[in-house]
């Protein structure tokens, strides 16, 4: 695997210093020859031909909707099985396959039988232990070939309910290079195979075997092929599957119609997609199924567009896994639709249960960036989008029962198992809503605006010295150490005692305050409590104004706590600020002013140092 990676890379880097050559040859009208790789870079038009669209004009399927959840099959043990560096050991593929009935799959394509013992048995020990719930199917997958046909067959005896897949490739390329084969040998391939898995299943039942059958055919490279012979080919299949019964009282036909490799906009998918759904015949005794692949990146969009073309069924693989670039995601797509308000019934409600099983089985991580499931796709960093989501939170909580709104959030975390821990992180691109965010997640207090200011600064000297991610912990710790919050953050000042005396308007705060090691008695008068102590700390040779004061409660019933911010400033101007939190709003207010006034006793550089000591420390 990796040798050959390397030697891609190789090939790739080679090509770079060719095309640097080609261009300067071009522009410097050189006349050393241009080879021919090189013209092909300059005009990919001479090596590579655009993809030729249906012609459907009065195509529908721009104006449909996706309203309610397709039948959903995974291919997960067979095509995600079958492109892992190391396909799944028996006891791997027990174990997702456990997973995806949990997940509410009724449809599983659980393997290719005839590939090999392993995946032979592992079909085989489904049946014998009976592991499929009883409305669910088991799918299994043959090429069009009779020895593997008939391999296939023997696997799912005793099986309750079984589709039988059968595929042969149908594109234009695949006929001429891989067999040599014209339209109607083609067609003859298929219904020749058609009819002996026809001759197995009816055998099969008139033994007596308790089987319910299923059939689904694949044009192979559907995509790729031309759409009027994909139906063609496909409306002989369906006459040889139902040859001699009446079509309306079987089971449908599943045509599962492969983009096997993905090559044009998804936009050329869903015209197939609508015009095989126009021309099939009988498209009543037929259930259209979509499988895609996301060599472009578009297997996703490919799926849903063709879902509003008219689609009813979509097969895939967790997280994408699958040939080359993947099959299409089926939690992206069930997750979407939820996002929509239409229930996907899949249950996608513990992701990170999911993310776990379907990592541990295919040893493939999930990308972080991965839609939904990404380690980082609820988070923010960046200020602006912090402050928008905190404001978010805020606006939701005046009403839960509205629609899910919150900015850069477009689902709800909680929804599929996920905390709200992640949402914010604060790095040197974060801003002070973020911050404020975690502070009110840790300890419900409200910053007001202006504070929130101030503490930012300090989260940012800290982020810019440690050049590292500041945690939500760190946050917390900082938050406690900055305003003196909780019993291992002692200030220069703590109030012991207190009492006060006068009337409105004129009080005057007598009381014990600890200065360090020493109890000393103070008193000063105002025209509040606030304004009072701080008259009173004047004995320190602290000469504080305040500039900003507000409150206000936290919790609720007997356990309700009262928080109160205070900025003061000192005589050069500098503005610090205190937070006391006490069961009485009084005593959060004093605590206010000490903690400013622990603040306001030390140099700003120092006290960041201080602050730093604390939370760098308790880090190692
Ligand atoms: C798009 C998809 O995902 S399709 C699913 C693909 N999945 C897999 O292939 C995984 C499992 N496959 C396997 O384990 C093996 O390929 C097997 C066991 C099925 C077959 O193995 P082999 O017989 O060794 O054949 P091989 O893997 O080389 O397949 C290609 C051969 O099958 C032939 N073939 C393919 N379809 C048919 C058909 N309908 N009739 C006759 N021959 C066929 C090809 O022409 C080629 O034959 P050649 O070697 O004579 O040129
Ligand atoms: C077997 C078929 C359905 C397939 O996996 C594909 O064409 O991608
Ligand atoms: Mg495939």
């Amino acid at each position: 695997m990796s040798v050959a990676r390397n030697a891609l890379r190789k090939a790739t880097s080679s090509a770079a210093p060719v095309l640097a050559r080609s261009f300067a040859s071009t522009s410097m009208a050189s006349s050393a020859p241009v080879n021919t790789q090189s013209s092909w870079l300059l005009d990919p038009s001479t090596k590579y031909r655009p993809f030729k669209s249906v012609d459907l004009p009065n195509r529908t399927w721009p104006d449909k909707r996706i309203t309610k959840a397709p039948r959903w099959a995974s291919s997960d043990l067979r095509d995600g099985n079958q492109a892992l560096v190391n396909p799944m050991t028996g006891e791997q593929k027990a174990r997702f396959f456990k997973l995806l009935v949990k997940c509410g799959f009724k449809e599983i394509e659980a393997g290719f039988p005839s590939a090999s013992q392993t995946e032979f048995d592992f079909i085989r020990g489904l049946i014998e232990q009976e592991q499929f719930p009883d409305d669910g199917w088991l799918q299994v997958l043959s090429p069009a070939r009779e020895e593997l046909i008939r391999r296939t067959i023997e696997s799912v005896r005793d099986a309750k309910n079984v589709i039988f897949h059968m595929y042969n490739a149908a594109a234009p390329m695949f006929r001429e290079q891989v067999f040599q084969n014209s339209k109607e040998q083609t067609i003859a391939l298929a219904v020749k195979h058609v009819k002996l898995v026809r001759q197995l299943v009816d055998e099969a039942i008139a033994r007596g075997d308790r089987t319910q059958w299923q059939f689904e055919y694949s044009p192979e490279a559907f995509s790729q092929t031309e759409p009027e012979f994909a139906v063609e080919l496909c409306n002989a299949v369906q006459e040889a599957w139902f040859a001699g019964k009446d079509k309306k009282s079987e089971r449908p036909i599943i045509f599962n119609l492969p983009a096997t490799v993905e090559v044009a906009t998804p936009n050329n998918y869903a015209d197939q997609i609508e015009y095989f759904c126009r021309h099939i015949q009988d498209r009543d005794c037929v259930v259209v199924s979509l499988h895609t692949h996301n060599d472009r990146g578009t297997g996703v969009a490919a799926s849903e567009l063709g879902l509003m073309a008219g689609a009813d069924r979509v097969e895939g693989c967790l997280f994408g896994n699958g040939e080359r670039t993947g099959n299409v995601d089926l939690v992206t797509l069930a997750l979407n639709l939820y996002t929509q308000g239409v229930s996907p019934e899949l249950d996608f409600s513990n992701l990170e249960e999911v993310i776990d099983t379907v990592t541990k089985c295919n040893d493939i991580p999930v990308h972080p960036r991965s839609p939904w499931g990404g380690e980082l796709v609820f988070t923010a960093f960046s200020g602006s989008h912090q402050d928008a989501i905190k404001k978010g939170f805020g606006h939701r909580k005046k009403d839960p029962s509205k629609p899910w709104a919150i900015p850069y959030l477009p689902i709800d975390p909680q929804d599929i198992g996920m905390t709200y821990e992640a949402v914010i992180r604060v790095n040197s691109q974060s801003g002070k809503g973020g911050v404020a965010y975690l502070v009110q997640r840790a300890l419900q207090l409200d910053l007001p605006r202006r504070m929130q200011v101030a503490f930012y600064q300090v989260v940012q000297a800290l982020s810019e010295r440690t050049s590292k991610e500041i945690t939500a912990d760190d946050i917390e710790k900082t938050f406690r150490s900055t305003y003196y919050l909780g019993e291992q953050h002692i200030g220069r000042f703590t109030l012991v005692d207190y009492s006060f005396s006068g009337a409105e308007g004129k009080k005057t705060f007598k009381g014990v305050v600890r200065d360090g090691d020493e109890e000393r008695t103070i008193e000063g008068s105002g025209n509040g409590p606030v304004s009072s102590l701080l008259d009173a700390l004047k004995t320190f040779g602290l000469d504080l104004d305040v500039k900003d004061y507000s409150e206000h409660s936290l919790g609720s019933g007997s356990s309700t706590q009262a928080a109160s911010y205070v900025e003061v400033l000192n005589k050069q101007g500098r503005s610090v600020w205190g937070v006391g939190i006490d069961n009485d709003v009084t005593a959060a207010s004093l605590k206010a002013v000490l903690s400013a006034a622990s603040n306001a006793s030390v140099e700003a550089e120092e006290r960041i140092k201080q602050i730093e000591d604390v939370v760098v420390g308790s880090r190692i």
